[in-house]
């Protein structure tokens, strides 16, 4: 089965301390993974080091099927949408919404190319099927955090990425936006041609069925990875996160609290 991840023994160590441990992960094409670890436990290391900002100290990793050591990892990080809130804050608050999302073709802050007609109407289409059509003509400023979050999600489409990375998307969410939010990812997940998600977060409830794995990251290392019914239990989580806790599945969310 073709991988769209595949970490072998991978550690990365900075200043005497190691910050990934021996971390082996396979993600297979068509897979979406839920990523859920503790503040600190190494998440954005790990993010960096698919999208080839960082190498690793000891082990292998390939992204959608490129060695890393054998390719160029620019061409690798046009094929990767990275959704976080520190390119919320890199882009251009005076820009048009559309503009916001139409620069994504480009992968640039701003847009400095010439849009195609075919451009306008995909930019227009991704706003539309992430629900935030409405938005066309608003300066990206004037958005709440919510509609940014779908803005910056209809902007990594524009490249047709093979991997969606969504970094703690509900971040600073009311519960109804949130609600709203997650429902446009379980709909992007159902589309035919939908990128492979990675989906990082702190909170277990915000893992949709459509994320079928779950990895468990804590203190830099791979604590879990597997089906996400089977990760996202009472015991196993208990482990994970050094305290009993009680899972209680509704709407086939798993809702955490502490025993
Ligand atoms: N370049 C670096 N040099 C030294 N330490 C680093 C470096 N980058 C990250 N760290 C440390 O590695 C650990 C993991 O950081 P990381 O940002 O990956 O965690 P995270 O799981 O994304 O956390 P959060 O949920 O709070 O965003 C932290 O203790 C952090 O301080």
């Amino acid at each position: 089965m073709a991988k769209v991840i595949e970490m072998n023994q991978v550690s990365w160590k900075r200043e005497h301390k190691t910050l990934l441990h021996q971390v082996s992960w396979q993600v297979n094409k068509g897979e979406h993974w839920a990523i859920l670890g503790l503040n600190g436990s190494g998440k954005t290391t790990l993010l960096n080091m698919i999208n080839g900002y960082i190498w690793p100290t000891v082990g292998e990793i390939s992204v959608l099927g490129h060695l890393f050591g054998t390719f160029d990892l620019r061409e690798l990080r046009k094929s990767i949408g990275w959704v976080s809130t520190s390119l919320q804050e890199k882009l251009y608050g005076s820009d048009r919404t559309q503009t916001v999302v139409l620069s994504g073709k480009f992968a640039t802050i701003g847009l400095y190319d010439v849009a195609t007609p075919e451009d306008h109407e995909r930019a227009l289409q991704l706003m539309n099927q992430l629900g935030c059509s409405h938005l066309v003509d608003r300066t990206y400023q004037t958005c709440s955090q919510g509609e940014k979050q779908k803005l910056l999600i209809a902007r990594a489409l524009m490249a047709s990425p093979q991997l969606l990375i969504l970094d703690e998307p509900c971040n600073g969410l009311d519960f109804l936006s949130k609600e709203m939010l997650l429902a446009s990812i379980d709909e992007l997940a159902a589309q035919p041609d939908a990128p492979n998600i990675l989906y990082v977060t702190h909170h277990t409830e915000e893992i949709l069925p459509i994320f079928s794995h779950t990895l468990l990251i804590r203190r830099g290392e791979a604590f879990r990875s597997g089906k996400t019914e089977e990760i996202l239990e009472s015991s196993c989580l208990s482990d994970f996160f050094e305290t009993p806790v009680d899972v209680q599945w509704r709407n086939e969310r798993a809702w955490l609290s502490v025993r």
